[in-house]
């Protein structure tokens, strides 16, 4: 019998389809949890970043629209120390986010403003302690007791959400190891971006080229997937040109306007995902090469942060 002719073309998954099967699945956690009274997030803005402002205002609707309290905190840079320390005591406040960067030019001013929020508001996951179990593949924060959850990094973990999402994490494989077989190319490896999504992705078993400003390196498990966490190594000389035609995803995130991920190079049938504020694939001509392409990811994003949130009282409760 003769094949009919099937169309080939791409499947366009948009963010808010994600981002609400996940916030259903948060709503349910705050039914069944026993709070009090409404989570609240203290988010404070430091900085005048127009996508950090933007992000501000979607993340308060969402809050609010799904029975969290927002507090939105506008602080000068010079007071924003002091006004963490006076969140991490108040015990109106759950969870705790603040912008990035705040100085653009200091990267461990920024760092030092990280390790300032209580690892038990740390809703983000980016203190020490929630850095290191990511690294380590260590899902739990009281081994071997575990009942308190380590928190992931939202936009790696709302990644992470998107793959599962599109079925690219193959539930036929065993738990923690359901990239094997993938190859990803991450384009950014900034450290609350691109190096935790690239660890999280070679941890579940994917072979991860993480691309940045400078050149390649390559996050695998190691011979055989035995390995209980990533490795990294350099990739001398490489480029997109040797990435792309590999991977079988294609992640973007590069903050500029004019940077775009060069679509002759993508493999036929890719997955192409962006996570940056600018567009870095060229919308029409990707549809004419992916079998999926995702050109946001912010609403899940958002949808994770208030799943973290939920995670954070869970574990306080578990504490007491
Ligand atoms: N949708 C979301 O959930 C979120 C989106 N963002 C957006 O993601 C973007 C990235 O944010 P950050 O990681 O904080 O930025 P960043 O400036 O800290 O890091 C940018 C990374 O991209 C790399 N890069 C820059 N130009 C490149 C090029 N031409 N080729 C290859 N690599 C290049 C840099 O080397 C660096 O690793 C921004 O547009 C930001 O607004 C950030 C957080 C959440
Ligand atoms: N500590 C910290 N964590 C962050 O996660 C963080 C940050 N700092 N600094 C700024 C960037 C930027 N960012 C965005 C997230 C969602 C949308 C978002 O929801 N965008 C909508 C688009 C809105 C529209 O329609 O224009 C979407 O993707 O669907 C945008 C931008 C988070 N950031």
């Amino acid at each position: 019998m003769a094949t009919p002719d099937v169309p080939k073309t791409c499947k366009v998954i948009l963010a808010d389809t994600i981002a609400k099967k996940l916030l259903g699945e948060v709503r349910e956690m705050l039914t069944k949890g026993e709070q009090a009274k409404k989570p609240t997030l203290a988010a404070f803005l430091a900085n005048d970043d127009p996508a950090a402002g933007q992000y501000a205002e979607w993340s308060k609707k969402t809050c609010e629209e799904n029975g969290f309290g927002f507090d939105l905190r506008k602080v000068n840079k010079e007071v924003l120390e002091e006004a963490i320390v006076a969140a991490n005591q108040d015990d109106a406040i759950d969870g705790i986010i603040v912008y990035y960067p705040i100085w653009t030019n200091n990267q461990q001013q920024d760092r030092y403003i990280q390790e300032t929020v209580a690892l038990s508001k740390d809703v983000e996951g980016l203190c020490h302690t929630h850095l290191f179990n990511m690294y380590h593949n260590v899902r739990f924060l009281d081994p071997p007791t575990n009942r308190k959850k380590s928190i992931l990094p939202c936009t790696p973990l709302a990644i992470v959400k998107a793959l599962e999402h599109l079925q690219i994490y193959n539930p036929i494989l065993a738990y923690g190891n359901r990239l094997f077989g993938k190859t990803i190319t991450v384009i950014n490896r900034s450290e609350v971006n691109g190096r935790p999504l690239a660890a999280l992705l070679a941890n579940d078993g994917a072979t991860v080229y993480s691309v940045d400003i400078t050149g390649v390196q390559v996050f695998t498990r190691g011979e055989g997937i035995r390995q209980p966490r990533h490795q990294v190594l350099d990739k001398e000389g490489w480029g997109l040109k040797d990435v792309l035609p590999l991977s079988d995803v294609v992640i973007g995130g590069v903050p500029t306007e004019n940077f775009k991920v060069p679509t002759e190079l993508i493999r036929d049938g890719a997955v192409c995902i962006n996570f940056s504020s600018y567009r870095n694939f060229d919308g029409p001509a990707v549809k004419e090469k992916a079998s999926i392409y995702v050109p946001s990811i912010g609403k899940v994003t958002i949808a994770v942060l208030l799943r973290n949130l939920v995670r954070l009282i869970d574990n306080r409760s578990a504490q007491e």
